[in-house]
């Protein structure tokens, strides 16, 4: 297994933003925005590990500024980090006024997947090595959110042991 560079897991996907995609404000369904990020995440996490993945979480999706029909949605993202079979994966998302060439941020995400073998169960992953300033800032910043995320999960484990599972008329 060969560590890799951040820059060999980039996926880059850029569409128009098409009425049938759009809500009552004439902006990008959220849902649908989600929708291409965790296929480009996915996609970068399968370049890092050439093995099938499984979306293990999404930190959140934090919605910065719509994306209107007159802009272009352009997403970008890699892997930031990894533990033994989990991948960090980061999403960029820009909305790219094509008249004017104005670019803004409009949403951000982190996503873990899991490298799976074929019966899913988790294999490991090599490590990946930052380059850019950005990418040492997501790399050396992914400790933390590794934390957070662990702590989550066992928040939503308790959770689930707590609520029941009767139908809602019963
Ligand atoms: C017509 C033809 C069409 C063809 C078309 C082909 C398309 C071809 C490409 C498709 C590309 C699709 C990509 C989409 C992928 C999905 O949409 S998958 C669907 C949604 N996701 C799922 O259903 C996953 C369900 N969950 C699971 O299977 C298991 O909980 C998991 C994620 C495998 C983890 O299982 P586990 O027993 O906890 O495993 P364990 O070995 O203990 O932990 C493994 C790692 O997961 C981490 N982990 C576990 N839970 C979490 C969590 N909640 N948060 C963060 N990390 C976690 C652990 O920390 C651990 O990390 P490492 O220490 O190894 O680094």
């Amino acid at each position: 297994m060969k560590d890799t560079y951040i820059r060999e897991t980039l996926a880059v996907k850029v569409s128009h933003v098409f009425p049938p995609d759009t809500n009552n404000h004439h902006t990008l369904f959220g849902g649908k925005l989600m929708s291409y990020i965790d296929d480009i995440a996915s996609i970068s996490a399968m370049r890092h590990s050439r093995s099938p993945v499984v979306t293990a979480s999404t930190d959140s999706v934090d919605f910065l500024a719509p994306i209107r029909t007159d802009e272009s949605v352009c997403l970008e993202s890699c892997v930031t980090w990894t533990g033994t079979s989990s991948m960090e994966v980061f999403v960029k998302v820009l909305a790219e006024n094509l008249i004017t060439g104005q670019r803004t941020i409009a949403a951000t995400a982190f996503l873990t997947f899991v490298a799976v073998n074929d019966e899913g169960r988790s294999v490991p992953v090599a490590n990946v090595i930052p380059e850019t300033e950005e990418e040492k800032y997501l790399h050396e910043t992914a400790k933390d959110r590794v934390e957070a995320r662990k702590r989550r999960k066992q928040a939503s484990q308790e959770l689930a042991n707590f609520i029941h599972k009767n139908k809602p008329w019963e």
